[in-house]
């Protein structure tokens, strides 16, 4: 331990816990850039831009630190100070894990680019900010731009924060300009963590990411006692404990350290392998004389948007599953379990935090591990009531309850739209069409508003964001939480081929919407499938009422037909191009419908939503 010999714990009243939080684009990563550069953690030579964003040093270094919290020595009034920046995910699909990041702090530096105003997600940081009461700082960034316009936006922020205008700081993280002055205000504003040192440890796990070397690295911050390394610990939500092989702090690299006491930031290793035994939001204590309370209410993540992911090439399967565990080991919201599709074969249904995280998930999937994947329409968690009283909870439209439905509850949410005042009618429009309900409208600034609605999750993880984007010119920014359950004429709408059911096609959508995706369907495959020897109906039914019908005629000759003659070696080949194309084929009852048709029917462009754009 001689190594730690010149380290001490930090007393609190010289710790300041602060995180930045900002719309995409707003200049986080670079305000976070100058920051480490200005108080010297990162020498000028080393410093290039966005240096804390980067995962390949991380991985060069054998351990996998999250390097944005960090740890930053400044002086104020001849005191040095320890200001722990912390990072925050920052997007709506993980809005509980940035609220576990924003209880590890005291404050918050709220940025907002000078050009461009407040945008969706800087009010829903906002707002998570202030349910955990957390000092905030507003900062306008990029003033060096010329579109800046710093006293419009000073005047904007000022009203949503609740503060005078001349409060609002004006950097530009690009040139540096005010970022000095900003860290001074974050020593002056933020509150020094307050704890009890000498009760037993309590510590609040706000993040943790795999390691291949070292296993999970937990992220944590010292409500009470201290931390030390050999010690022996306790997860609180599961009663696991765990050696403590190293504790440190990071700066920007990882440092082992004599432990870690109230209010400071750092990480520990106890050498699990998944992260799923330190999760997010768990507290950490001793296992012997441990406290007895935990921090907060700790909360399993739940999946909201359920999706079958299935290998376009079957023998795949076995490849998938064992993706399907890594990427798990690093990733605590993600479950999967094995399902099989009649048509599409054996794949899994998995569990995503929103739409954000299935297409990270399917996107890696696809490169990390050269898969090749069908993943059918997202859908949500439906909770079916009986008339005899049982209750179904509906993740997969195949597991739609038959008889008689009493209720259908189906998750709704509260959305945020910001956009030029332009735009209203056409936002509303598309929000009533997407069974919307309108909460409240409000000004921001002369031209730009706030729209506040409550819509079913099933309807924003279809094609919402796009539509809205494309209504507005991209000027819209959306940002929506869960806000419980409503019940809704929900029916299940199927796709039959020739009187079989397509389990893939299957969907759950509202009564009026009903006709509009079976037709959608219908007239879709009737393009897609080829024709076959005999007539093939396609047909959209609830229940057993059919809502929609397309027919596929028959092929009139087969391949052969057109093989007069004795050309043996020509008929040979058709034969065996024939057998290649059969492979990619799958049976639906009599009907091939080729591997192709799964794909584009299913595909996100005008049925799932994408929405890239957010973070
Ligand atoms: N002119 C100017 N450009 C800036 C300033 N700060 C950031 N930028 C630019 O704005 C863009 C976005 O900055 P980032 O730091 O990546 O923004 P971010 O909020 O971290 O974005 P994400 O990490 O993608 O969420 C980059 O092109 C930056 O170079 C500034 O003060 N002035």
């Amino acid at each position: 331990m001689s190594t730690f010999a010149d380290q001490t714990f930090t007393p609190p009243e010289l710790i300041r816990n602060f995180c930045i939080i900002a719309h995409i684009d707003h200049g986080k990563s670079t305000l976070a850039d100058r920051m480490l550069q200005l108080t010297g953690v990162v020498e000028e030579r080393a410093m290039r831009a966005q240096y804390l964003d980067r995962m390949d040093i991380e991985r060069e270094r054998g351990i996998t630190i999250k390097a944005q919290n960090v740890r930053l020595p400044w002086q104020v009034d001849g005191r040095d100070h320890v200001l722990h920046m912390i990072d925050t995910p920052g997007h709506v699909d993980f809005t509980y894990e940035v609220s576990r990041a924003l209880e590890a702090c005291e404050g918050t530096v709220l940025l907002v680019d000078a050009a461009q105003g407040i945008e969706a997600q800087t009010l829903a940081n906002l707002y998570l900010a202030m349910e955990n009461d957390l000092t905030i700082i507003p900062v306008l960034n990029k003033i060096d731009l010329p579109a800046a316009d710093p006293d419009k936006y000073a005047k904007e922020l000022a009203h949503i924060v609740g503060c005078e205008p001349e409060e609002v700081l004006r950097v530009s993280a690009k040139t540096g300009l005010g970022v000095g002055a900003l860290l001074d205000e974050v020593v002056k504003r933020v509150p020094a963590p307050v704890g009890d040192a000498d009760a037993p440890p309590r510590a609040m796990i706000f993040d943790s990411v795999y390691d291949t070397y070292r296993g999970v690295v937990t992220y944590i911050r010292v409500v009470d006692g201290k931390i030390t390394p050999r010690q022996r610990i306790r997860m609180m939500s599961t009663n696991a404990t765990h050696e403590l092989l190293e504790v440190g702090i990071i700066s920007p690299e990882p440092k082992p350290s004599v432990g870690l006491g109230v209010g400071e930031v750092g990480y520990l290793i106890t050498g699990v392998k998944d992260v799923r035994q330190s999760k997010v939001g768990d507290t950490v204590t001793a296992e012997k004389h441990g406290a007895t309370q935990p921090l907060a209410g700790y909360r399993e993540p739940r999946p909201m948007v359920y999706s079958g992911l299935y290998p376009v090439d079957g023998s795949d399967y076995p490849i998938l599953r064992e993706a399907l565990e890594k990427l798990q080991l690093n990733d605590a919201a993600l479950t999967f379990e094995p399902e099989t599709s009649a048509a599409l074969g054996f794949g899994f249904r998995c569990g995503f935090l929103g739409l954000l995280h299935l297409e990270i998930t399917r996107d890696r999937l696809e490169r990390e591990f050269g898969l090749d994947l069908i993943s059918t329409a997202p859908n949500v968690v439906y909770r079916v009531v009986m008339e005899d009283g049982t209750e179904h909870v509906v993740t997969n439209p195949s597991d739609w309850p038959d008889g008689k439905r009493a209720e259908v509850y189906e998750p709704v949410t509260k959305c945020t739209i910001i956009a030029p005042s332009d735009y209203i009618g056409a936002i509303m429009e598309l929000c009533q069409s997407k069974r919307g309900q309108l909460g409240g409208m409000d000004y921001l600034s002369e031209d730009r508003v706030e729209l506040r609605y409550t819509m079913p999750l099933g309807e924003i993880i279809f094609d919402f964001f796009d539509a809205l984007k494309s209504r507005t010119r991209g000027y819209a920014s959306l940002d929506y939480e869960e806000s419980g359950e409503q019940d809704a004429d929900l029916v299940k709408v199927d796709i039959l081929l020739q009187g079989e059911p397509v389990d893939a096609f299957s969907a759950i959508v509202h009564k009026d919407y009903a006709y509009a995706y079976g037709t959608k369907m219908a007239s879709k495959l009737r393009e897609l499938i080829p024709r076959q020897q005999f007539e093939v109906p396609i047909q959209a039914a609830v229940g057993a009422r059919v809502i929609a019908r397309e027919t596929i005629r028959a092929m009139r000759k087969d391949v052969l037909a057109k093989c007069y003659g004795g050309d043996i070696t020509r008929k040979r080949k058709l034969l065996e191009k024939q057998k290649e194309g059969k492979k990619r084929m799958k049976m639906v009852g009599r009907v091939e419908v080729p591997q192709e048709a799964f794909v584009a029917a299913l595909s996100t462009d005008d049925s799932g939503g994408k929405d890239k754009g957010r973070k």
